[in-house]
């Protein structure tokens, strides 16, 4: 078959970028109380006094970013004629960095210029700590607020977590005051925070829920105007795409990506219209990159536990007991140089991975005597796992 010629379309979408990712609203609808609770812990800025630490943690595509983005740049705007307060922010996606270490090292890079960027392994952790302070003192600014996005992904190595939110408390930073914004989408890292730091970072806590199929037509229907020329939608396009995503996620990412999705196949097709029948199918086409998508960001160790999984897998041994998990965990961790956790963790992992729709749990009795244990098995394709855990760098070093 021969190609097709591009030709410009013009029927479709008006303007299909604002239902991309990289496109940020002016807005963020559905979310006042939560905006309130932002602006409010960091009022503190404009009187020129500490801002609150804050704790930001909902599932994925609730809006955490796009709050932190407008409510930080109506900050800065509202701060521009006032002389006496001067607001660095700086925003590090923690999203590969496992430990405070790391944490700590790319900070300090936030402060360099791409010419002076520090390697970010081989140094003393305390060297590394004494920089970002340095940092922070010469910085000529009156306030400096830390945004920490993905902030999990550094599991229970959370040092850096109690470090900075108390650095002027502690004394290390004088002159600039320094404030934290952690966000998370993962409920066991906020869970097993250890005391100091939920009392350091967590001054104020927002919780983001998921949106309702209500909240989610909303957003779709205020994008959509921008997006679609008028009339293209059939009536029922936007309430299904946001009910379909409101009973599988509550993410308006994944609601505007079926919308999106919709409008791309009915242009393939040659549509004039996008209908019912081209929401069904991108709904289908959604689901299935979401859980790729997914599978690829889950931390370190939680793909170590499905490596586990796998070999269990491989033995014949699914579903298995989480004892079971953890011996071929510590064996998978051990075999590529990584510090097993403890079975504590992988508790964790198997409840997160589970949460997440991965894996399946069933509660066992024990017989008479009482008591009840937990079996685990995968509830999505195994083949699917291995390819997600080929593609990580490390992980994938277990198929060599
Ligand atoms: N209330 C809203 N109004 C308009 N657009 C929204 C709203 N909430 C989320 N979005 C859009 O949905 C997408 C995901 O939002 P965002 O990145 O803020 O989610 P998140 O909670 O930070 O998720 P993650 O943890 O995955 O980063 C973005 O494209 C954003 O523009």
């Amino acid at each position: 078959m021969g190609l097709e010629p591009f030709t410009k379309d013009s029927t479709i979408f008006r303007d299909e970028n604002v239902l991309r990712d990289s496109h940020t609203p002016k807005t963020l609808i559905e979310r006042d109380e939560e905006l309130t609770a932002y602006q409010s812990a960091l009022r503190p800025v404009v009187n020129g006094a500490q801002p609150k630490n804050l704790f930001l943690y909902g599932q994925t595509g609730v809006g955490k970013t796009l709050a932190t983005k407008l409510v930080l740049e109506r900050l800065s705007t509202d701060l521009e004629p006032m002389d006496d307060v001067d607001l660095h922010t700086v925003f590090l996606n923690c999203k590969s960095l496992s430990s405070s270490y790391q944490v700590a090292a790319n900070l300090v890079n936030e402060f360099r210029e791409p010419d002076n960027q520090i390697k970010t392994t081989g140094y003393p952790s305390g060297m590394i700590n004494q920089m970002l302070w340095d940092h922070l003192n010469e910085l000529d600014a009156s306030h400096c607020l830390v945004v920490l996005d993905e902030v999990d992904s550094i599991g229970n190595d959370d040092d850096i977590l109690y470090q900075v939110p108390r650095s002027n408390d502690n004394g290390l930073v004088d002159g600039t005051q320094v404030g934290v914004i952690g966000i998370s989408n993962d409920f066991t890292f906020r869970d097993n925070l250890s005391a100091r730091v939920k009392d350091s970072l967590c001054d104020e806590e927002i919780l983001f829920s998921p949106y309702d199929a209500n909240q989610l037509r909303r957003i779709l229907e205020q994008r959509a105007e921008q997006a679609f020329h008028d009339d293209v939608l059939d009536d029922n396009v936007i309430p299904l795409a946001a009910a379909f995503a409101g009973q599988s996620s509550g993410s308006a990412r994944q609601a505007l990506r079926r919308l999106y999705k919709a409008g791309d196949i009915a242009r393939d097709q040659g549509a004039t219209l996008v209908t019912e029948g081209h929401i069904r199918l991108a709904d289908r086409a959604v689901e299935r990159d979401k859980v790729w998508e997914e599978l690829l960001r889950v931390p370190t160790h939680s793909k170590l536990t499905l490596y586990a999984l796998l070999m269990l897998e491989a033995e014949g041994e699914l579903p298995a007991k989480r004892s079971a998990i953890y011996k071929r965990y510590r064996i998978a961790a051990n075999r590529i140089d990584i510090d097993p956790r403890t079975d504590r963790t992988v508790h964790d992992r198997l409840s997160q991975l589970t949460l997440k729709g991965f894996l399946e749990v069933e509660e066992k009795n024990k017989g008479p005597k009482g008591g009840s244990y937990y079996q685990y098995q995968f509830s999505i394709r195994p083949e699917l796992v291995t390819e997600a855990l080929s593609e990580d760098s490390r992980v994938g070093e277990l198929f060599d």
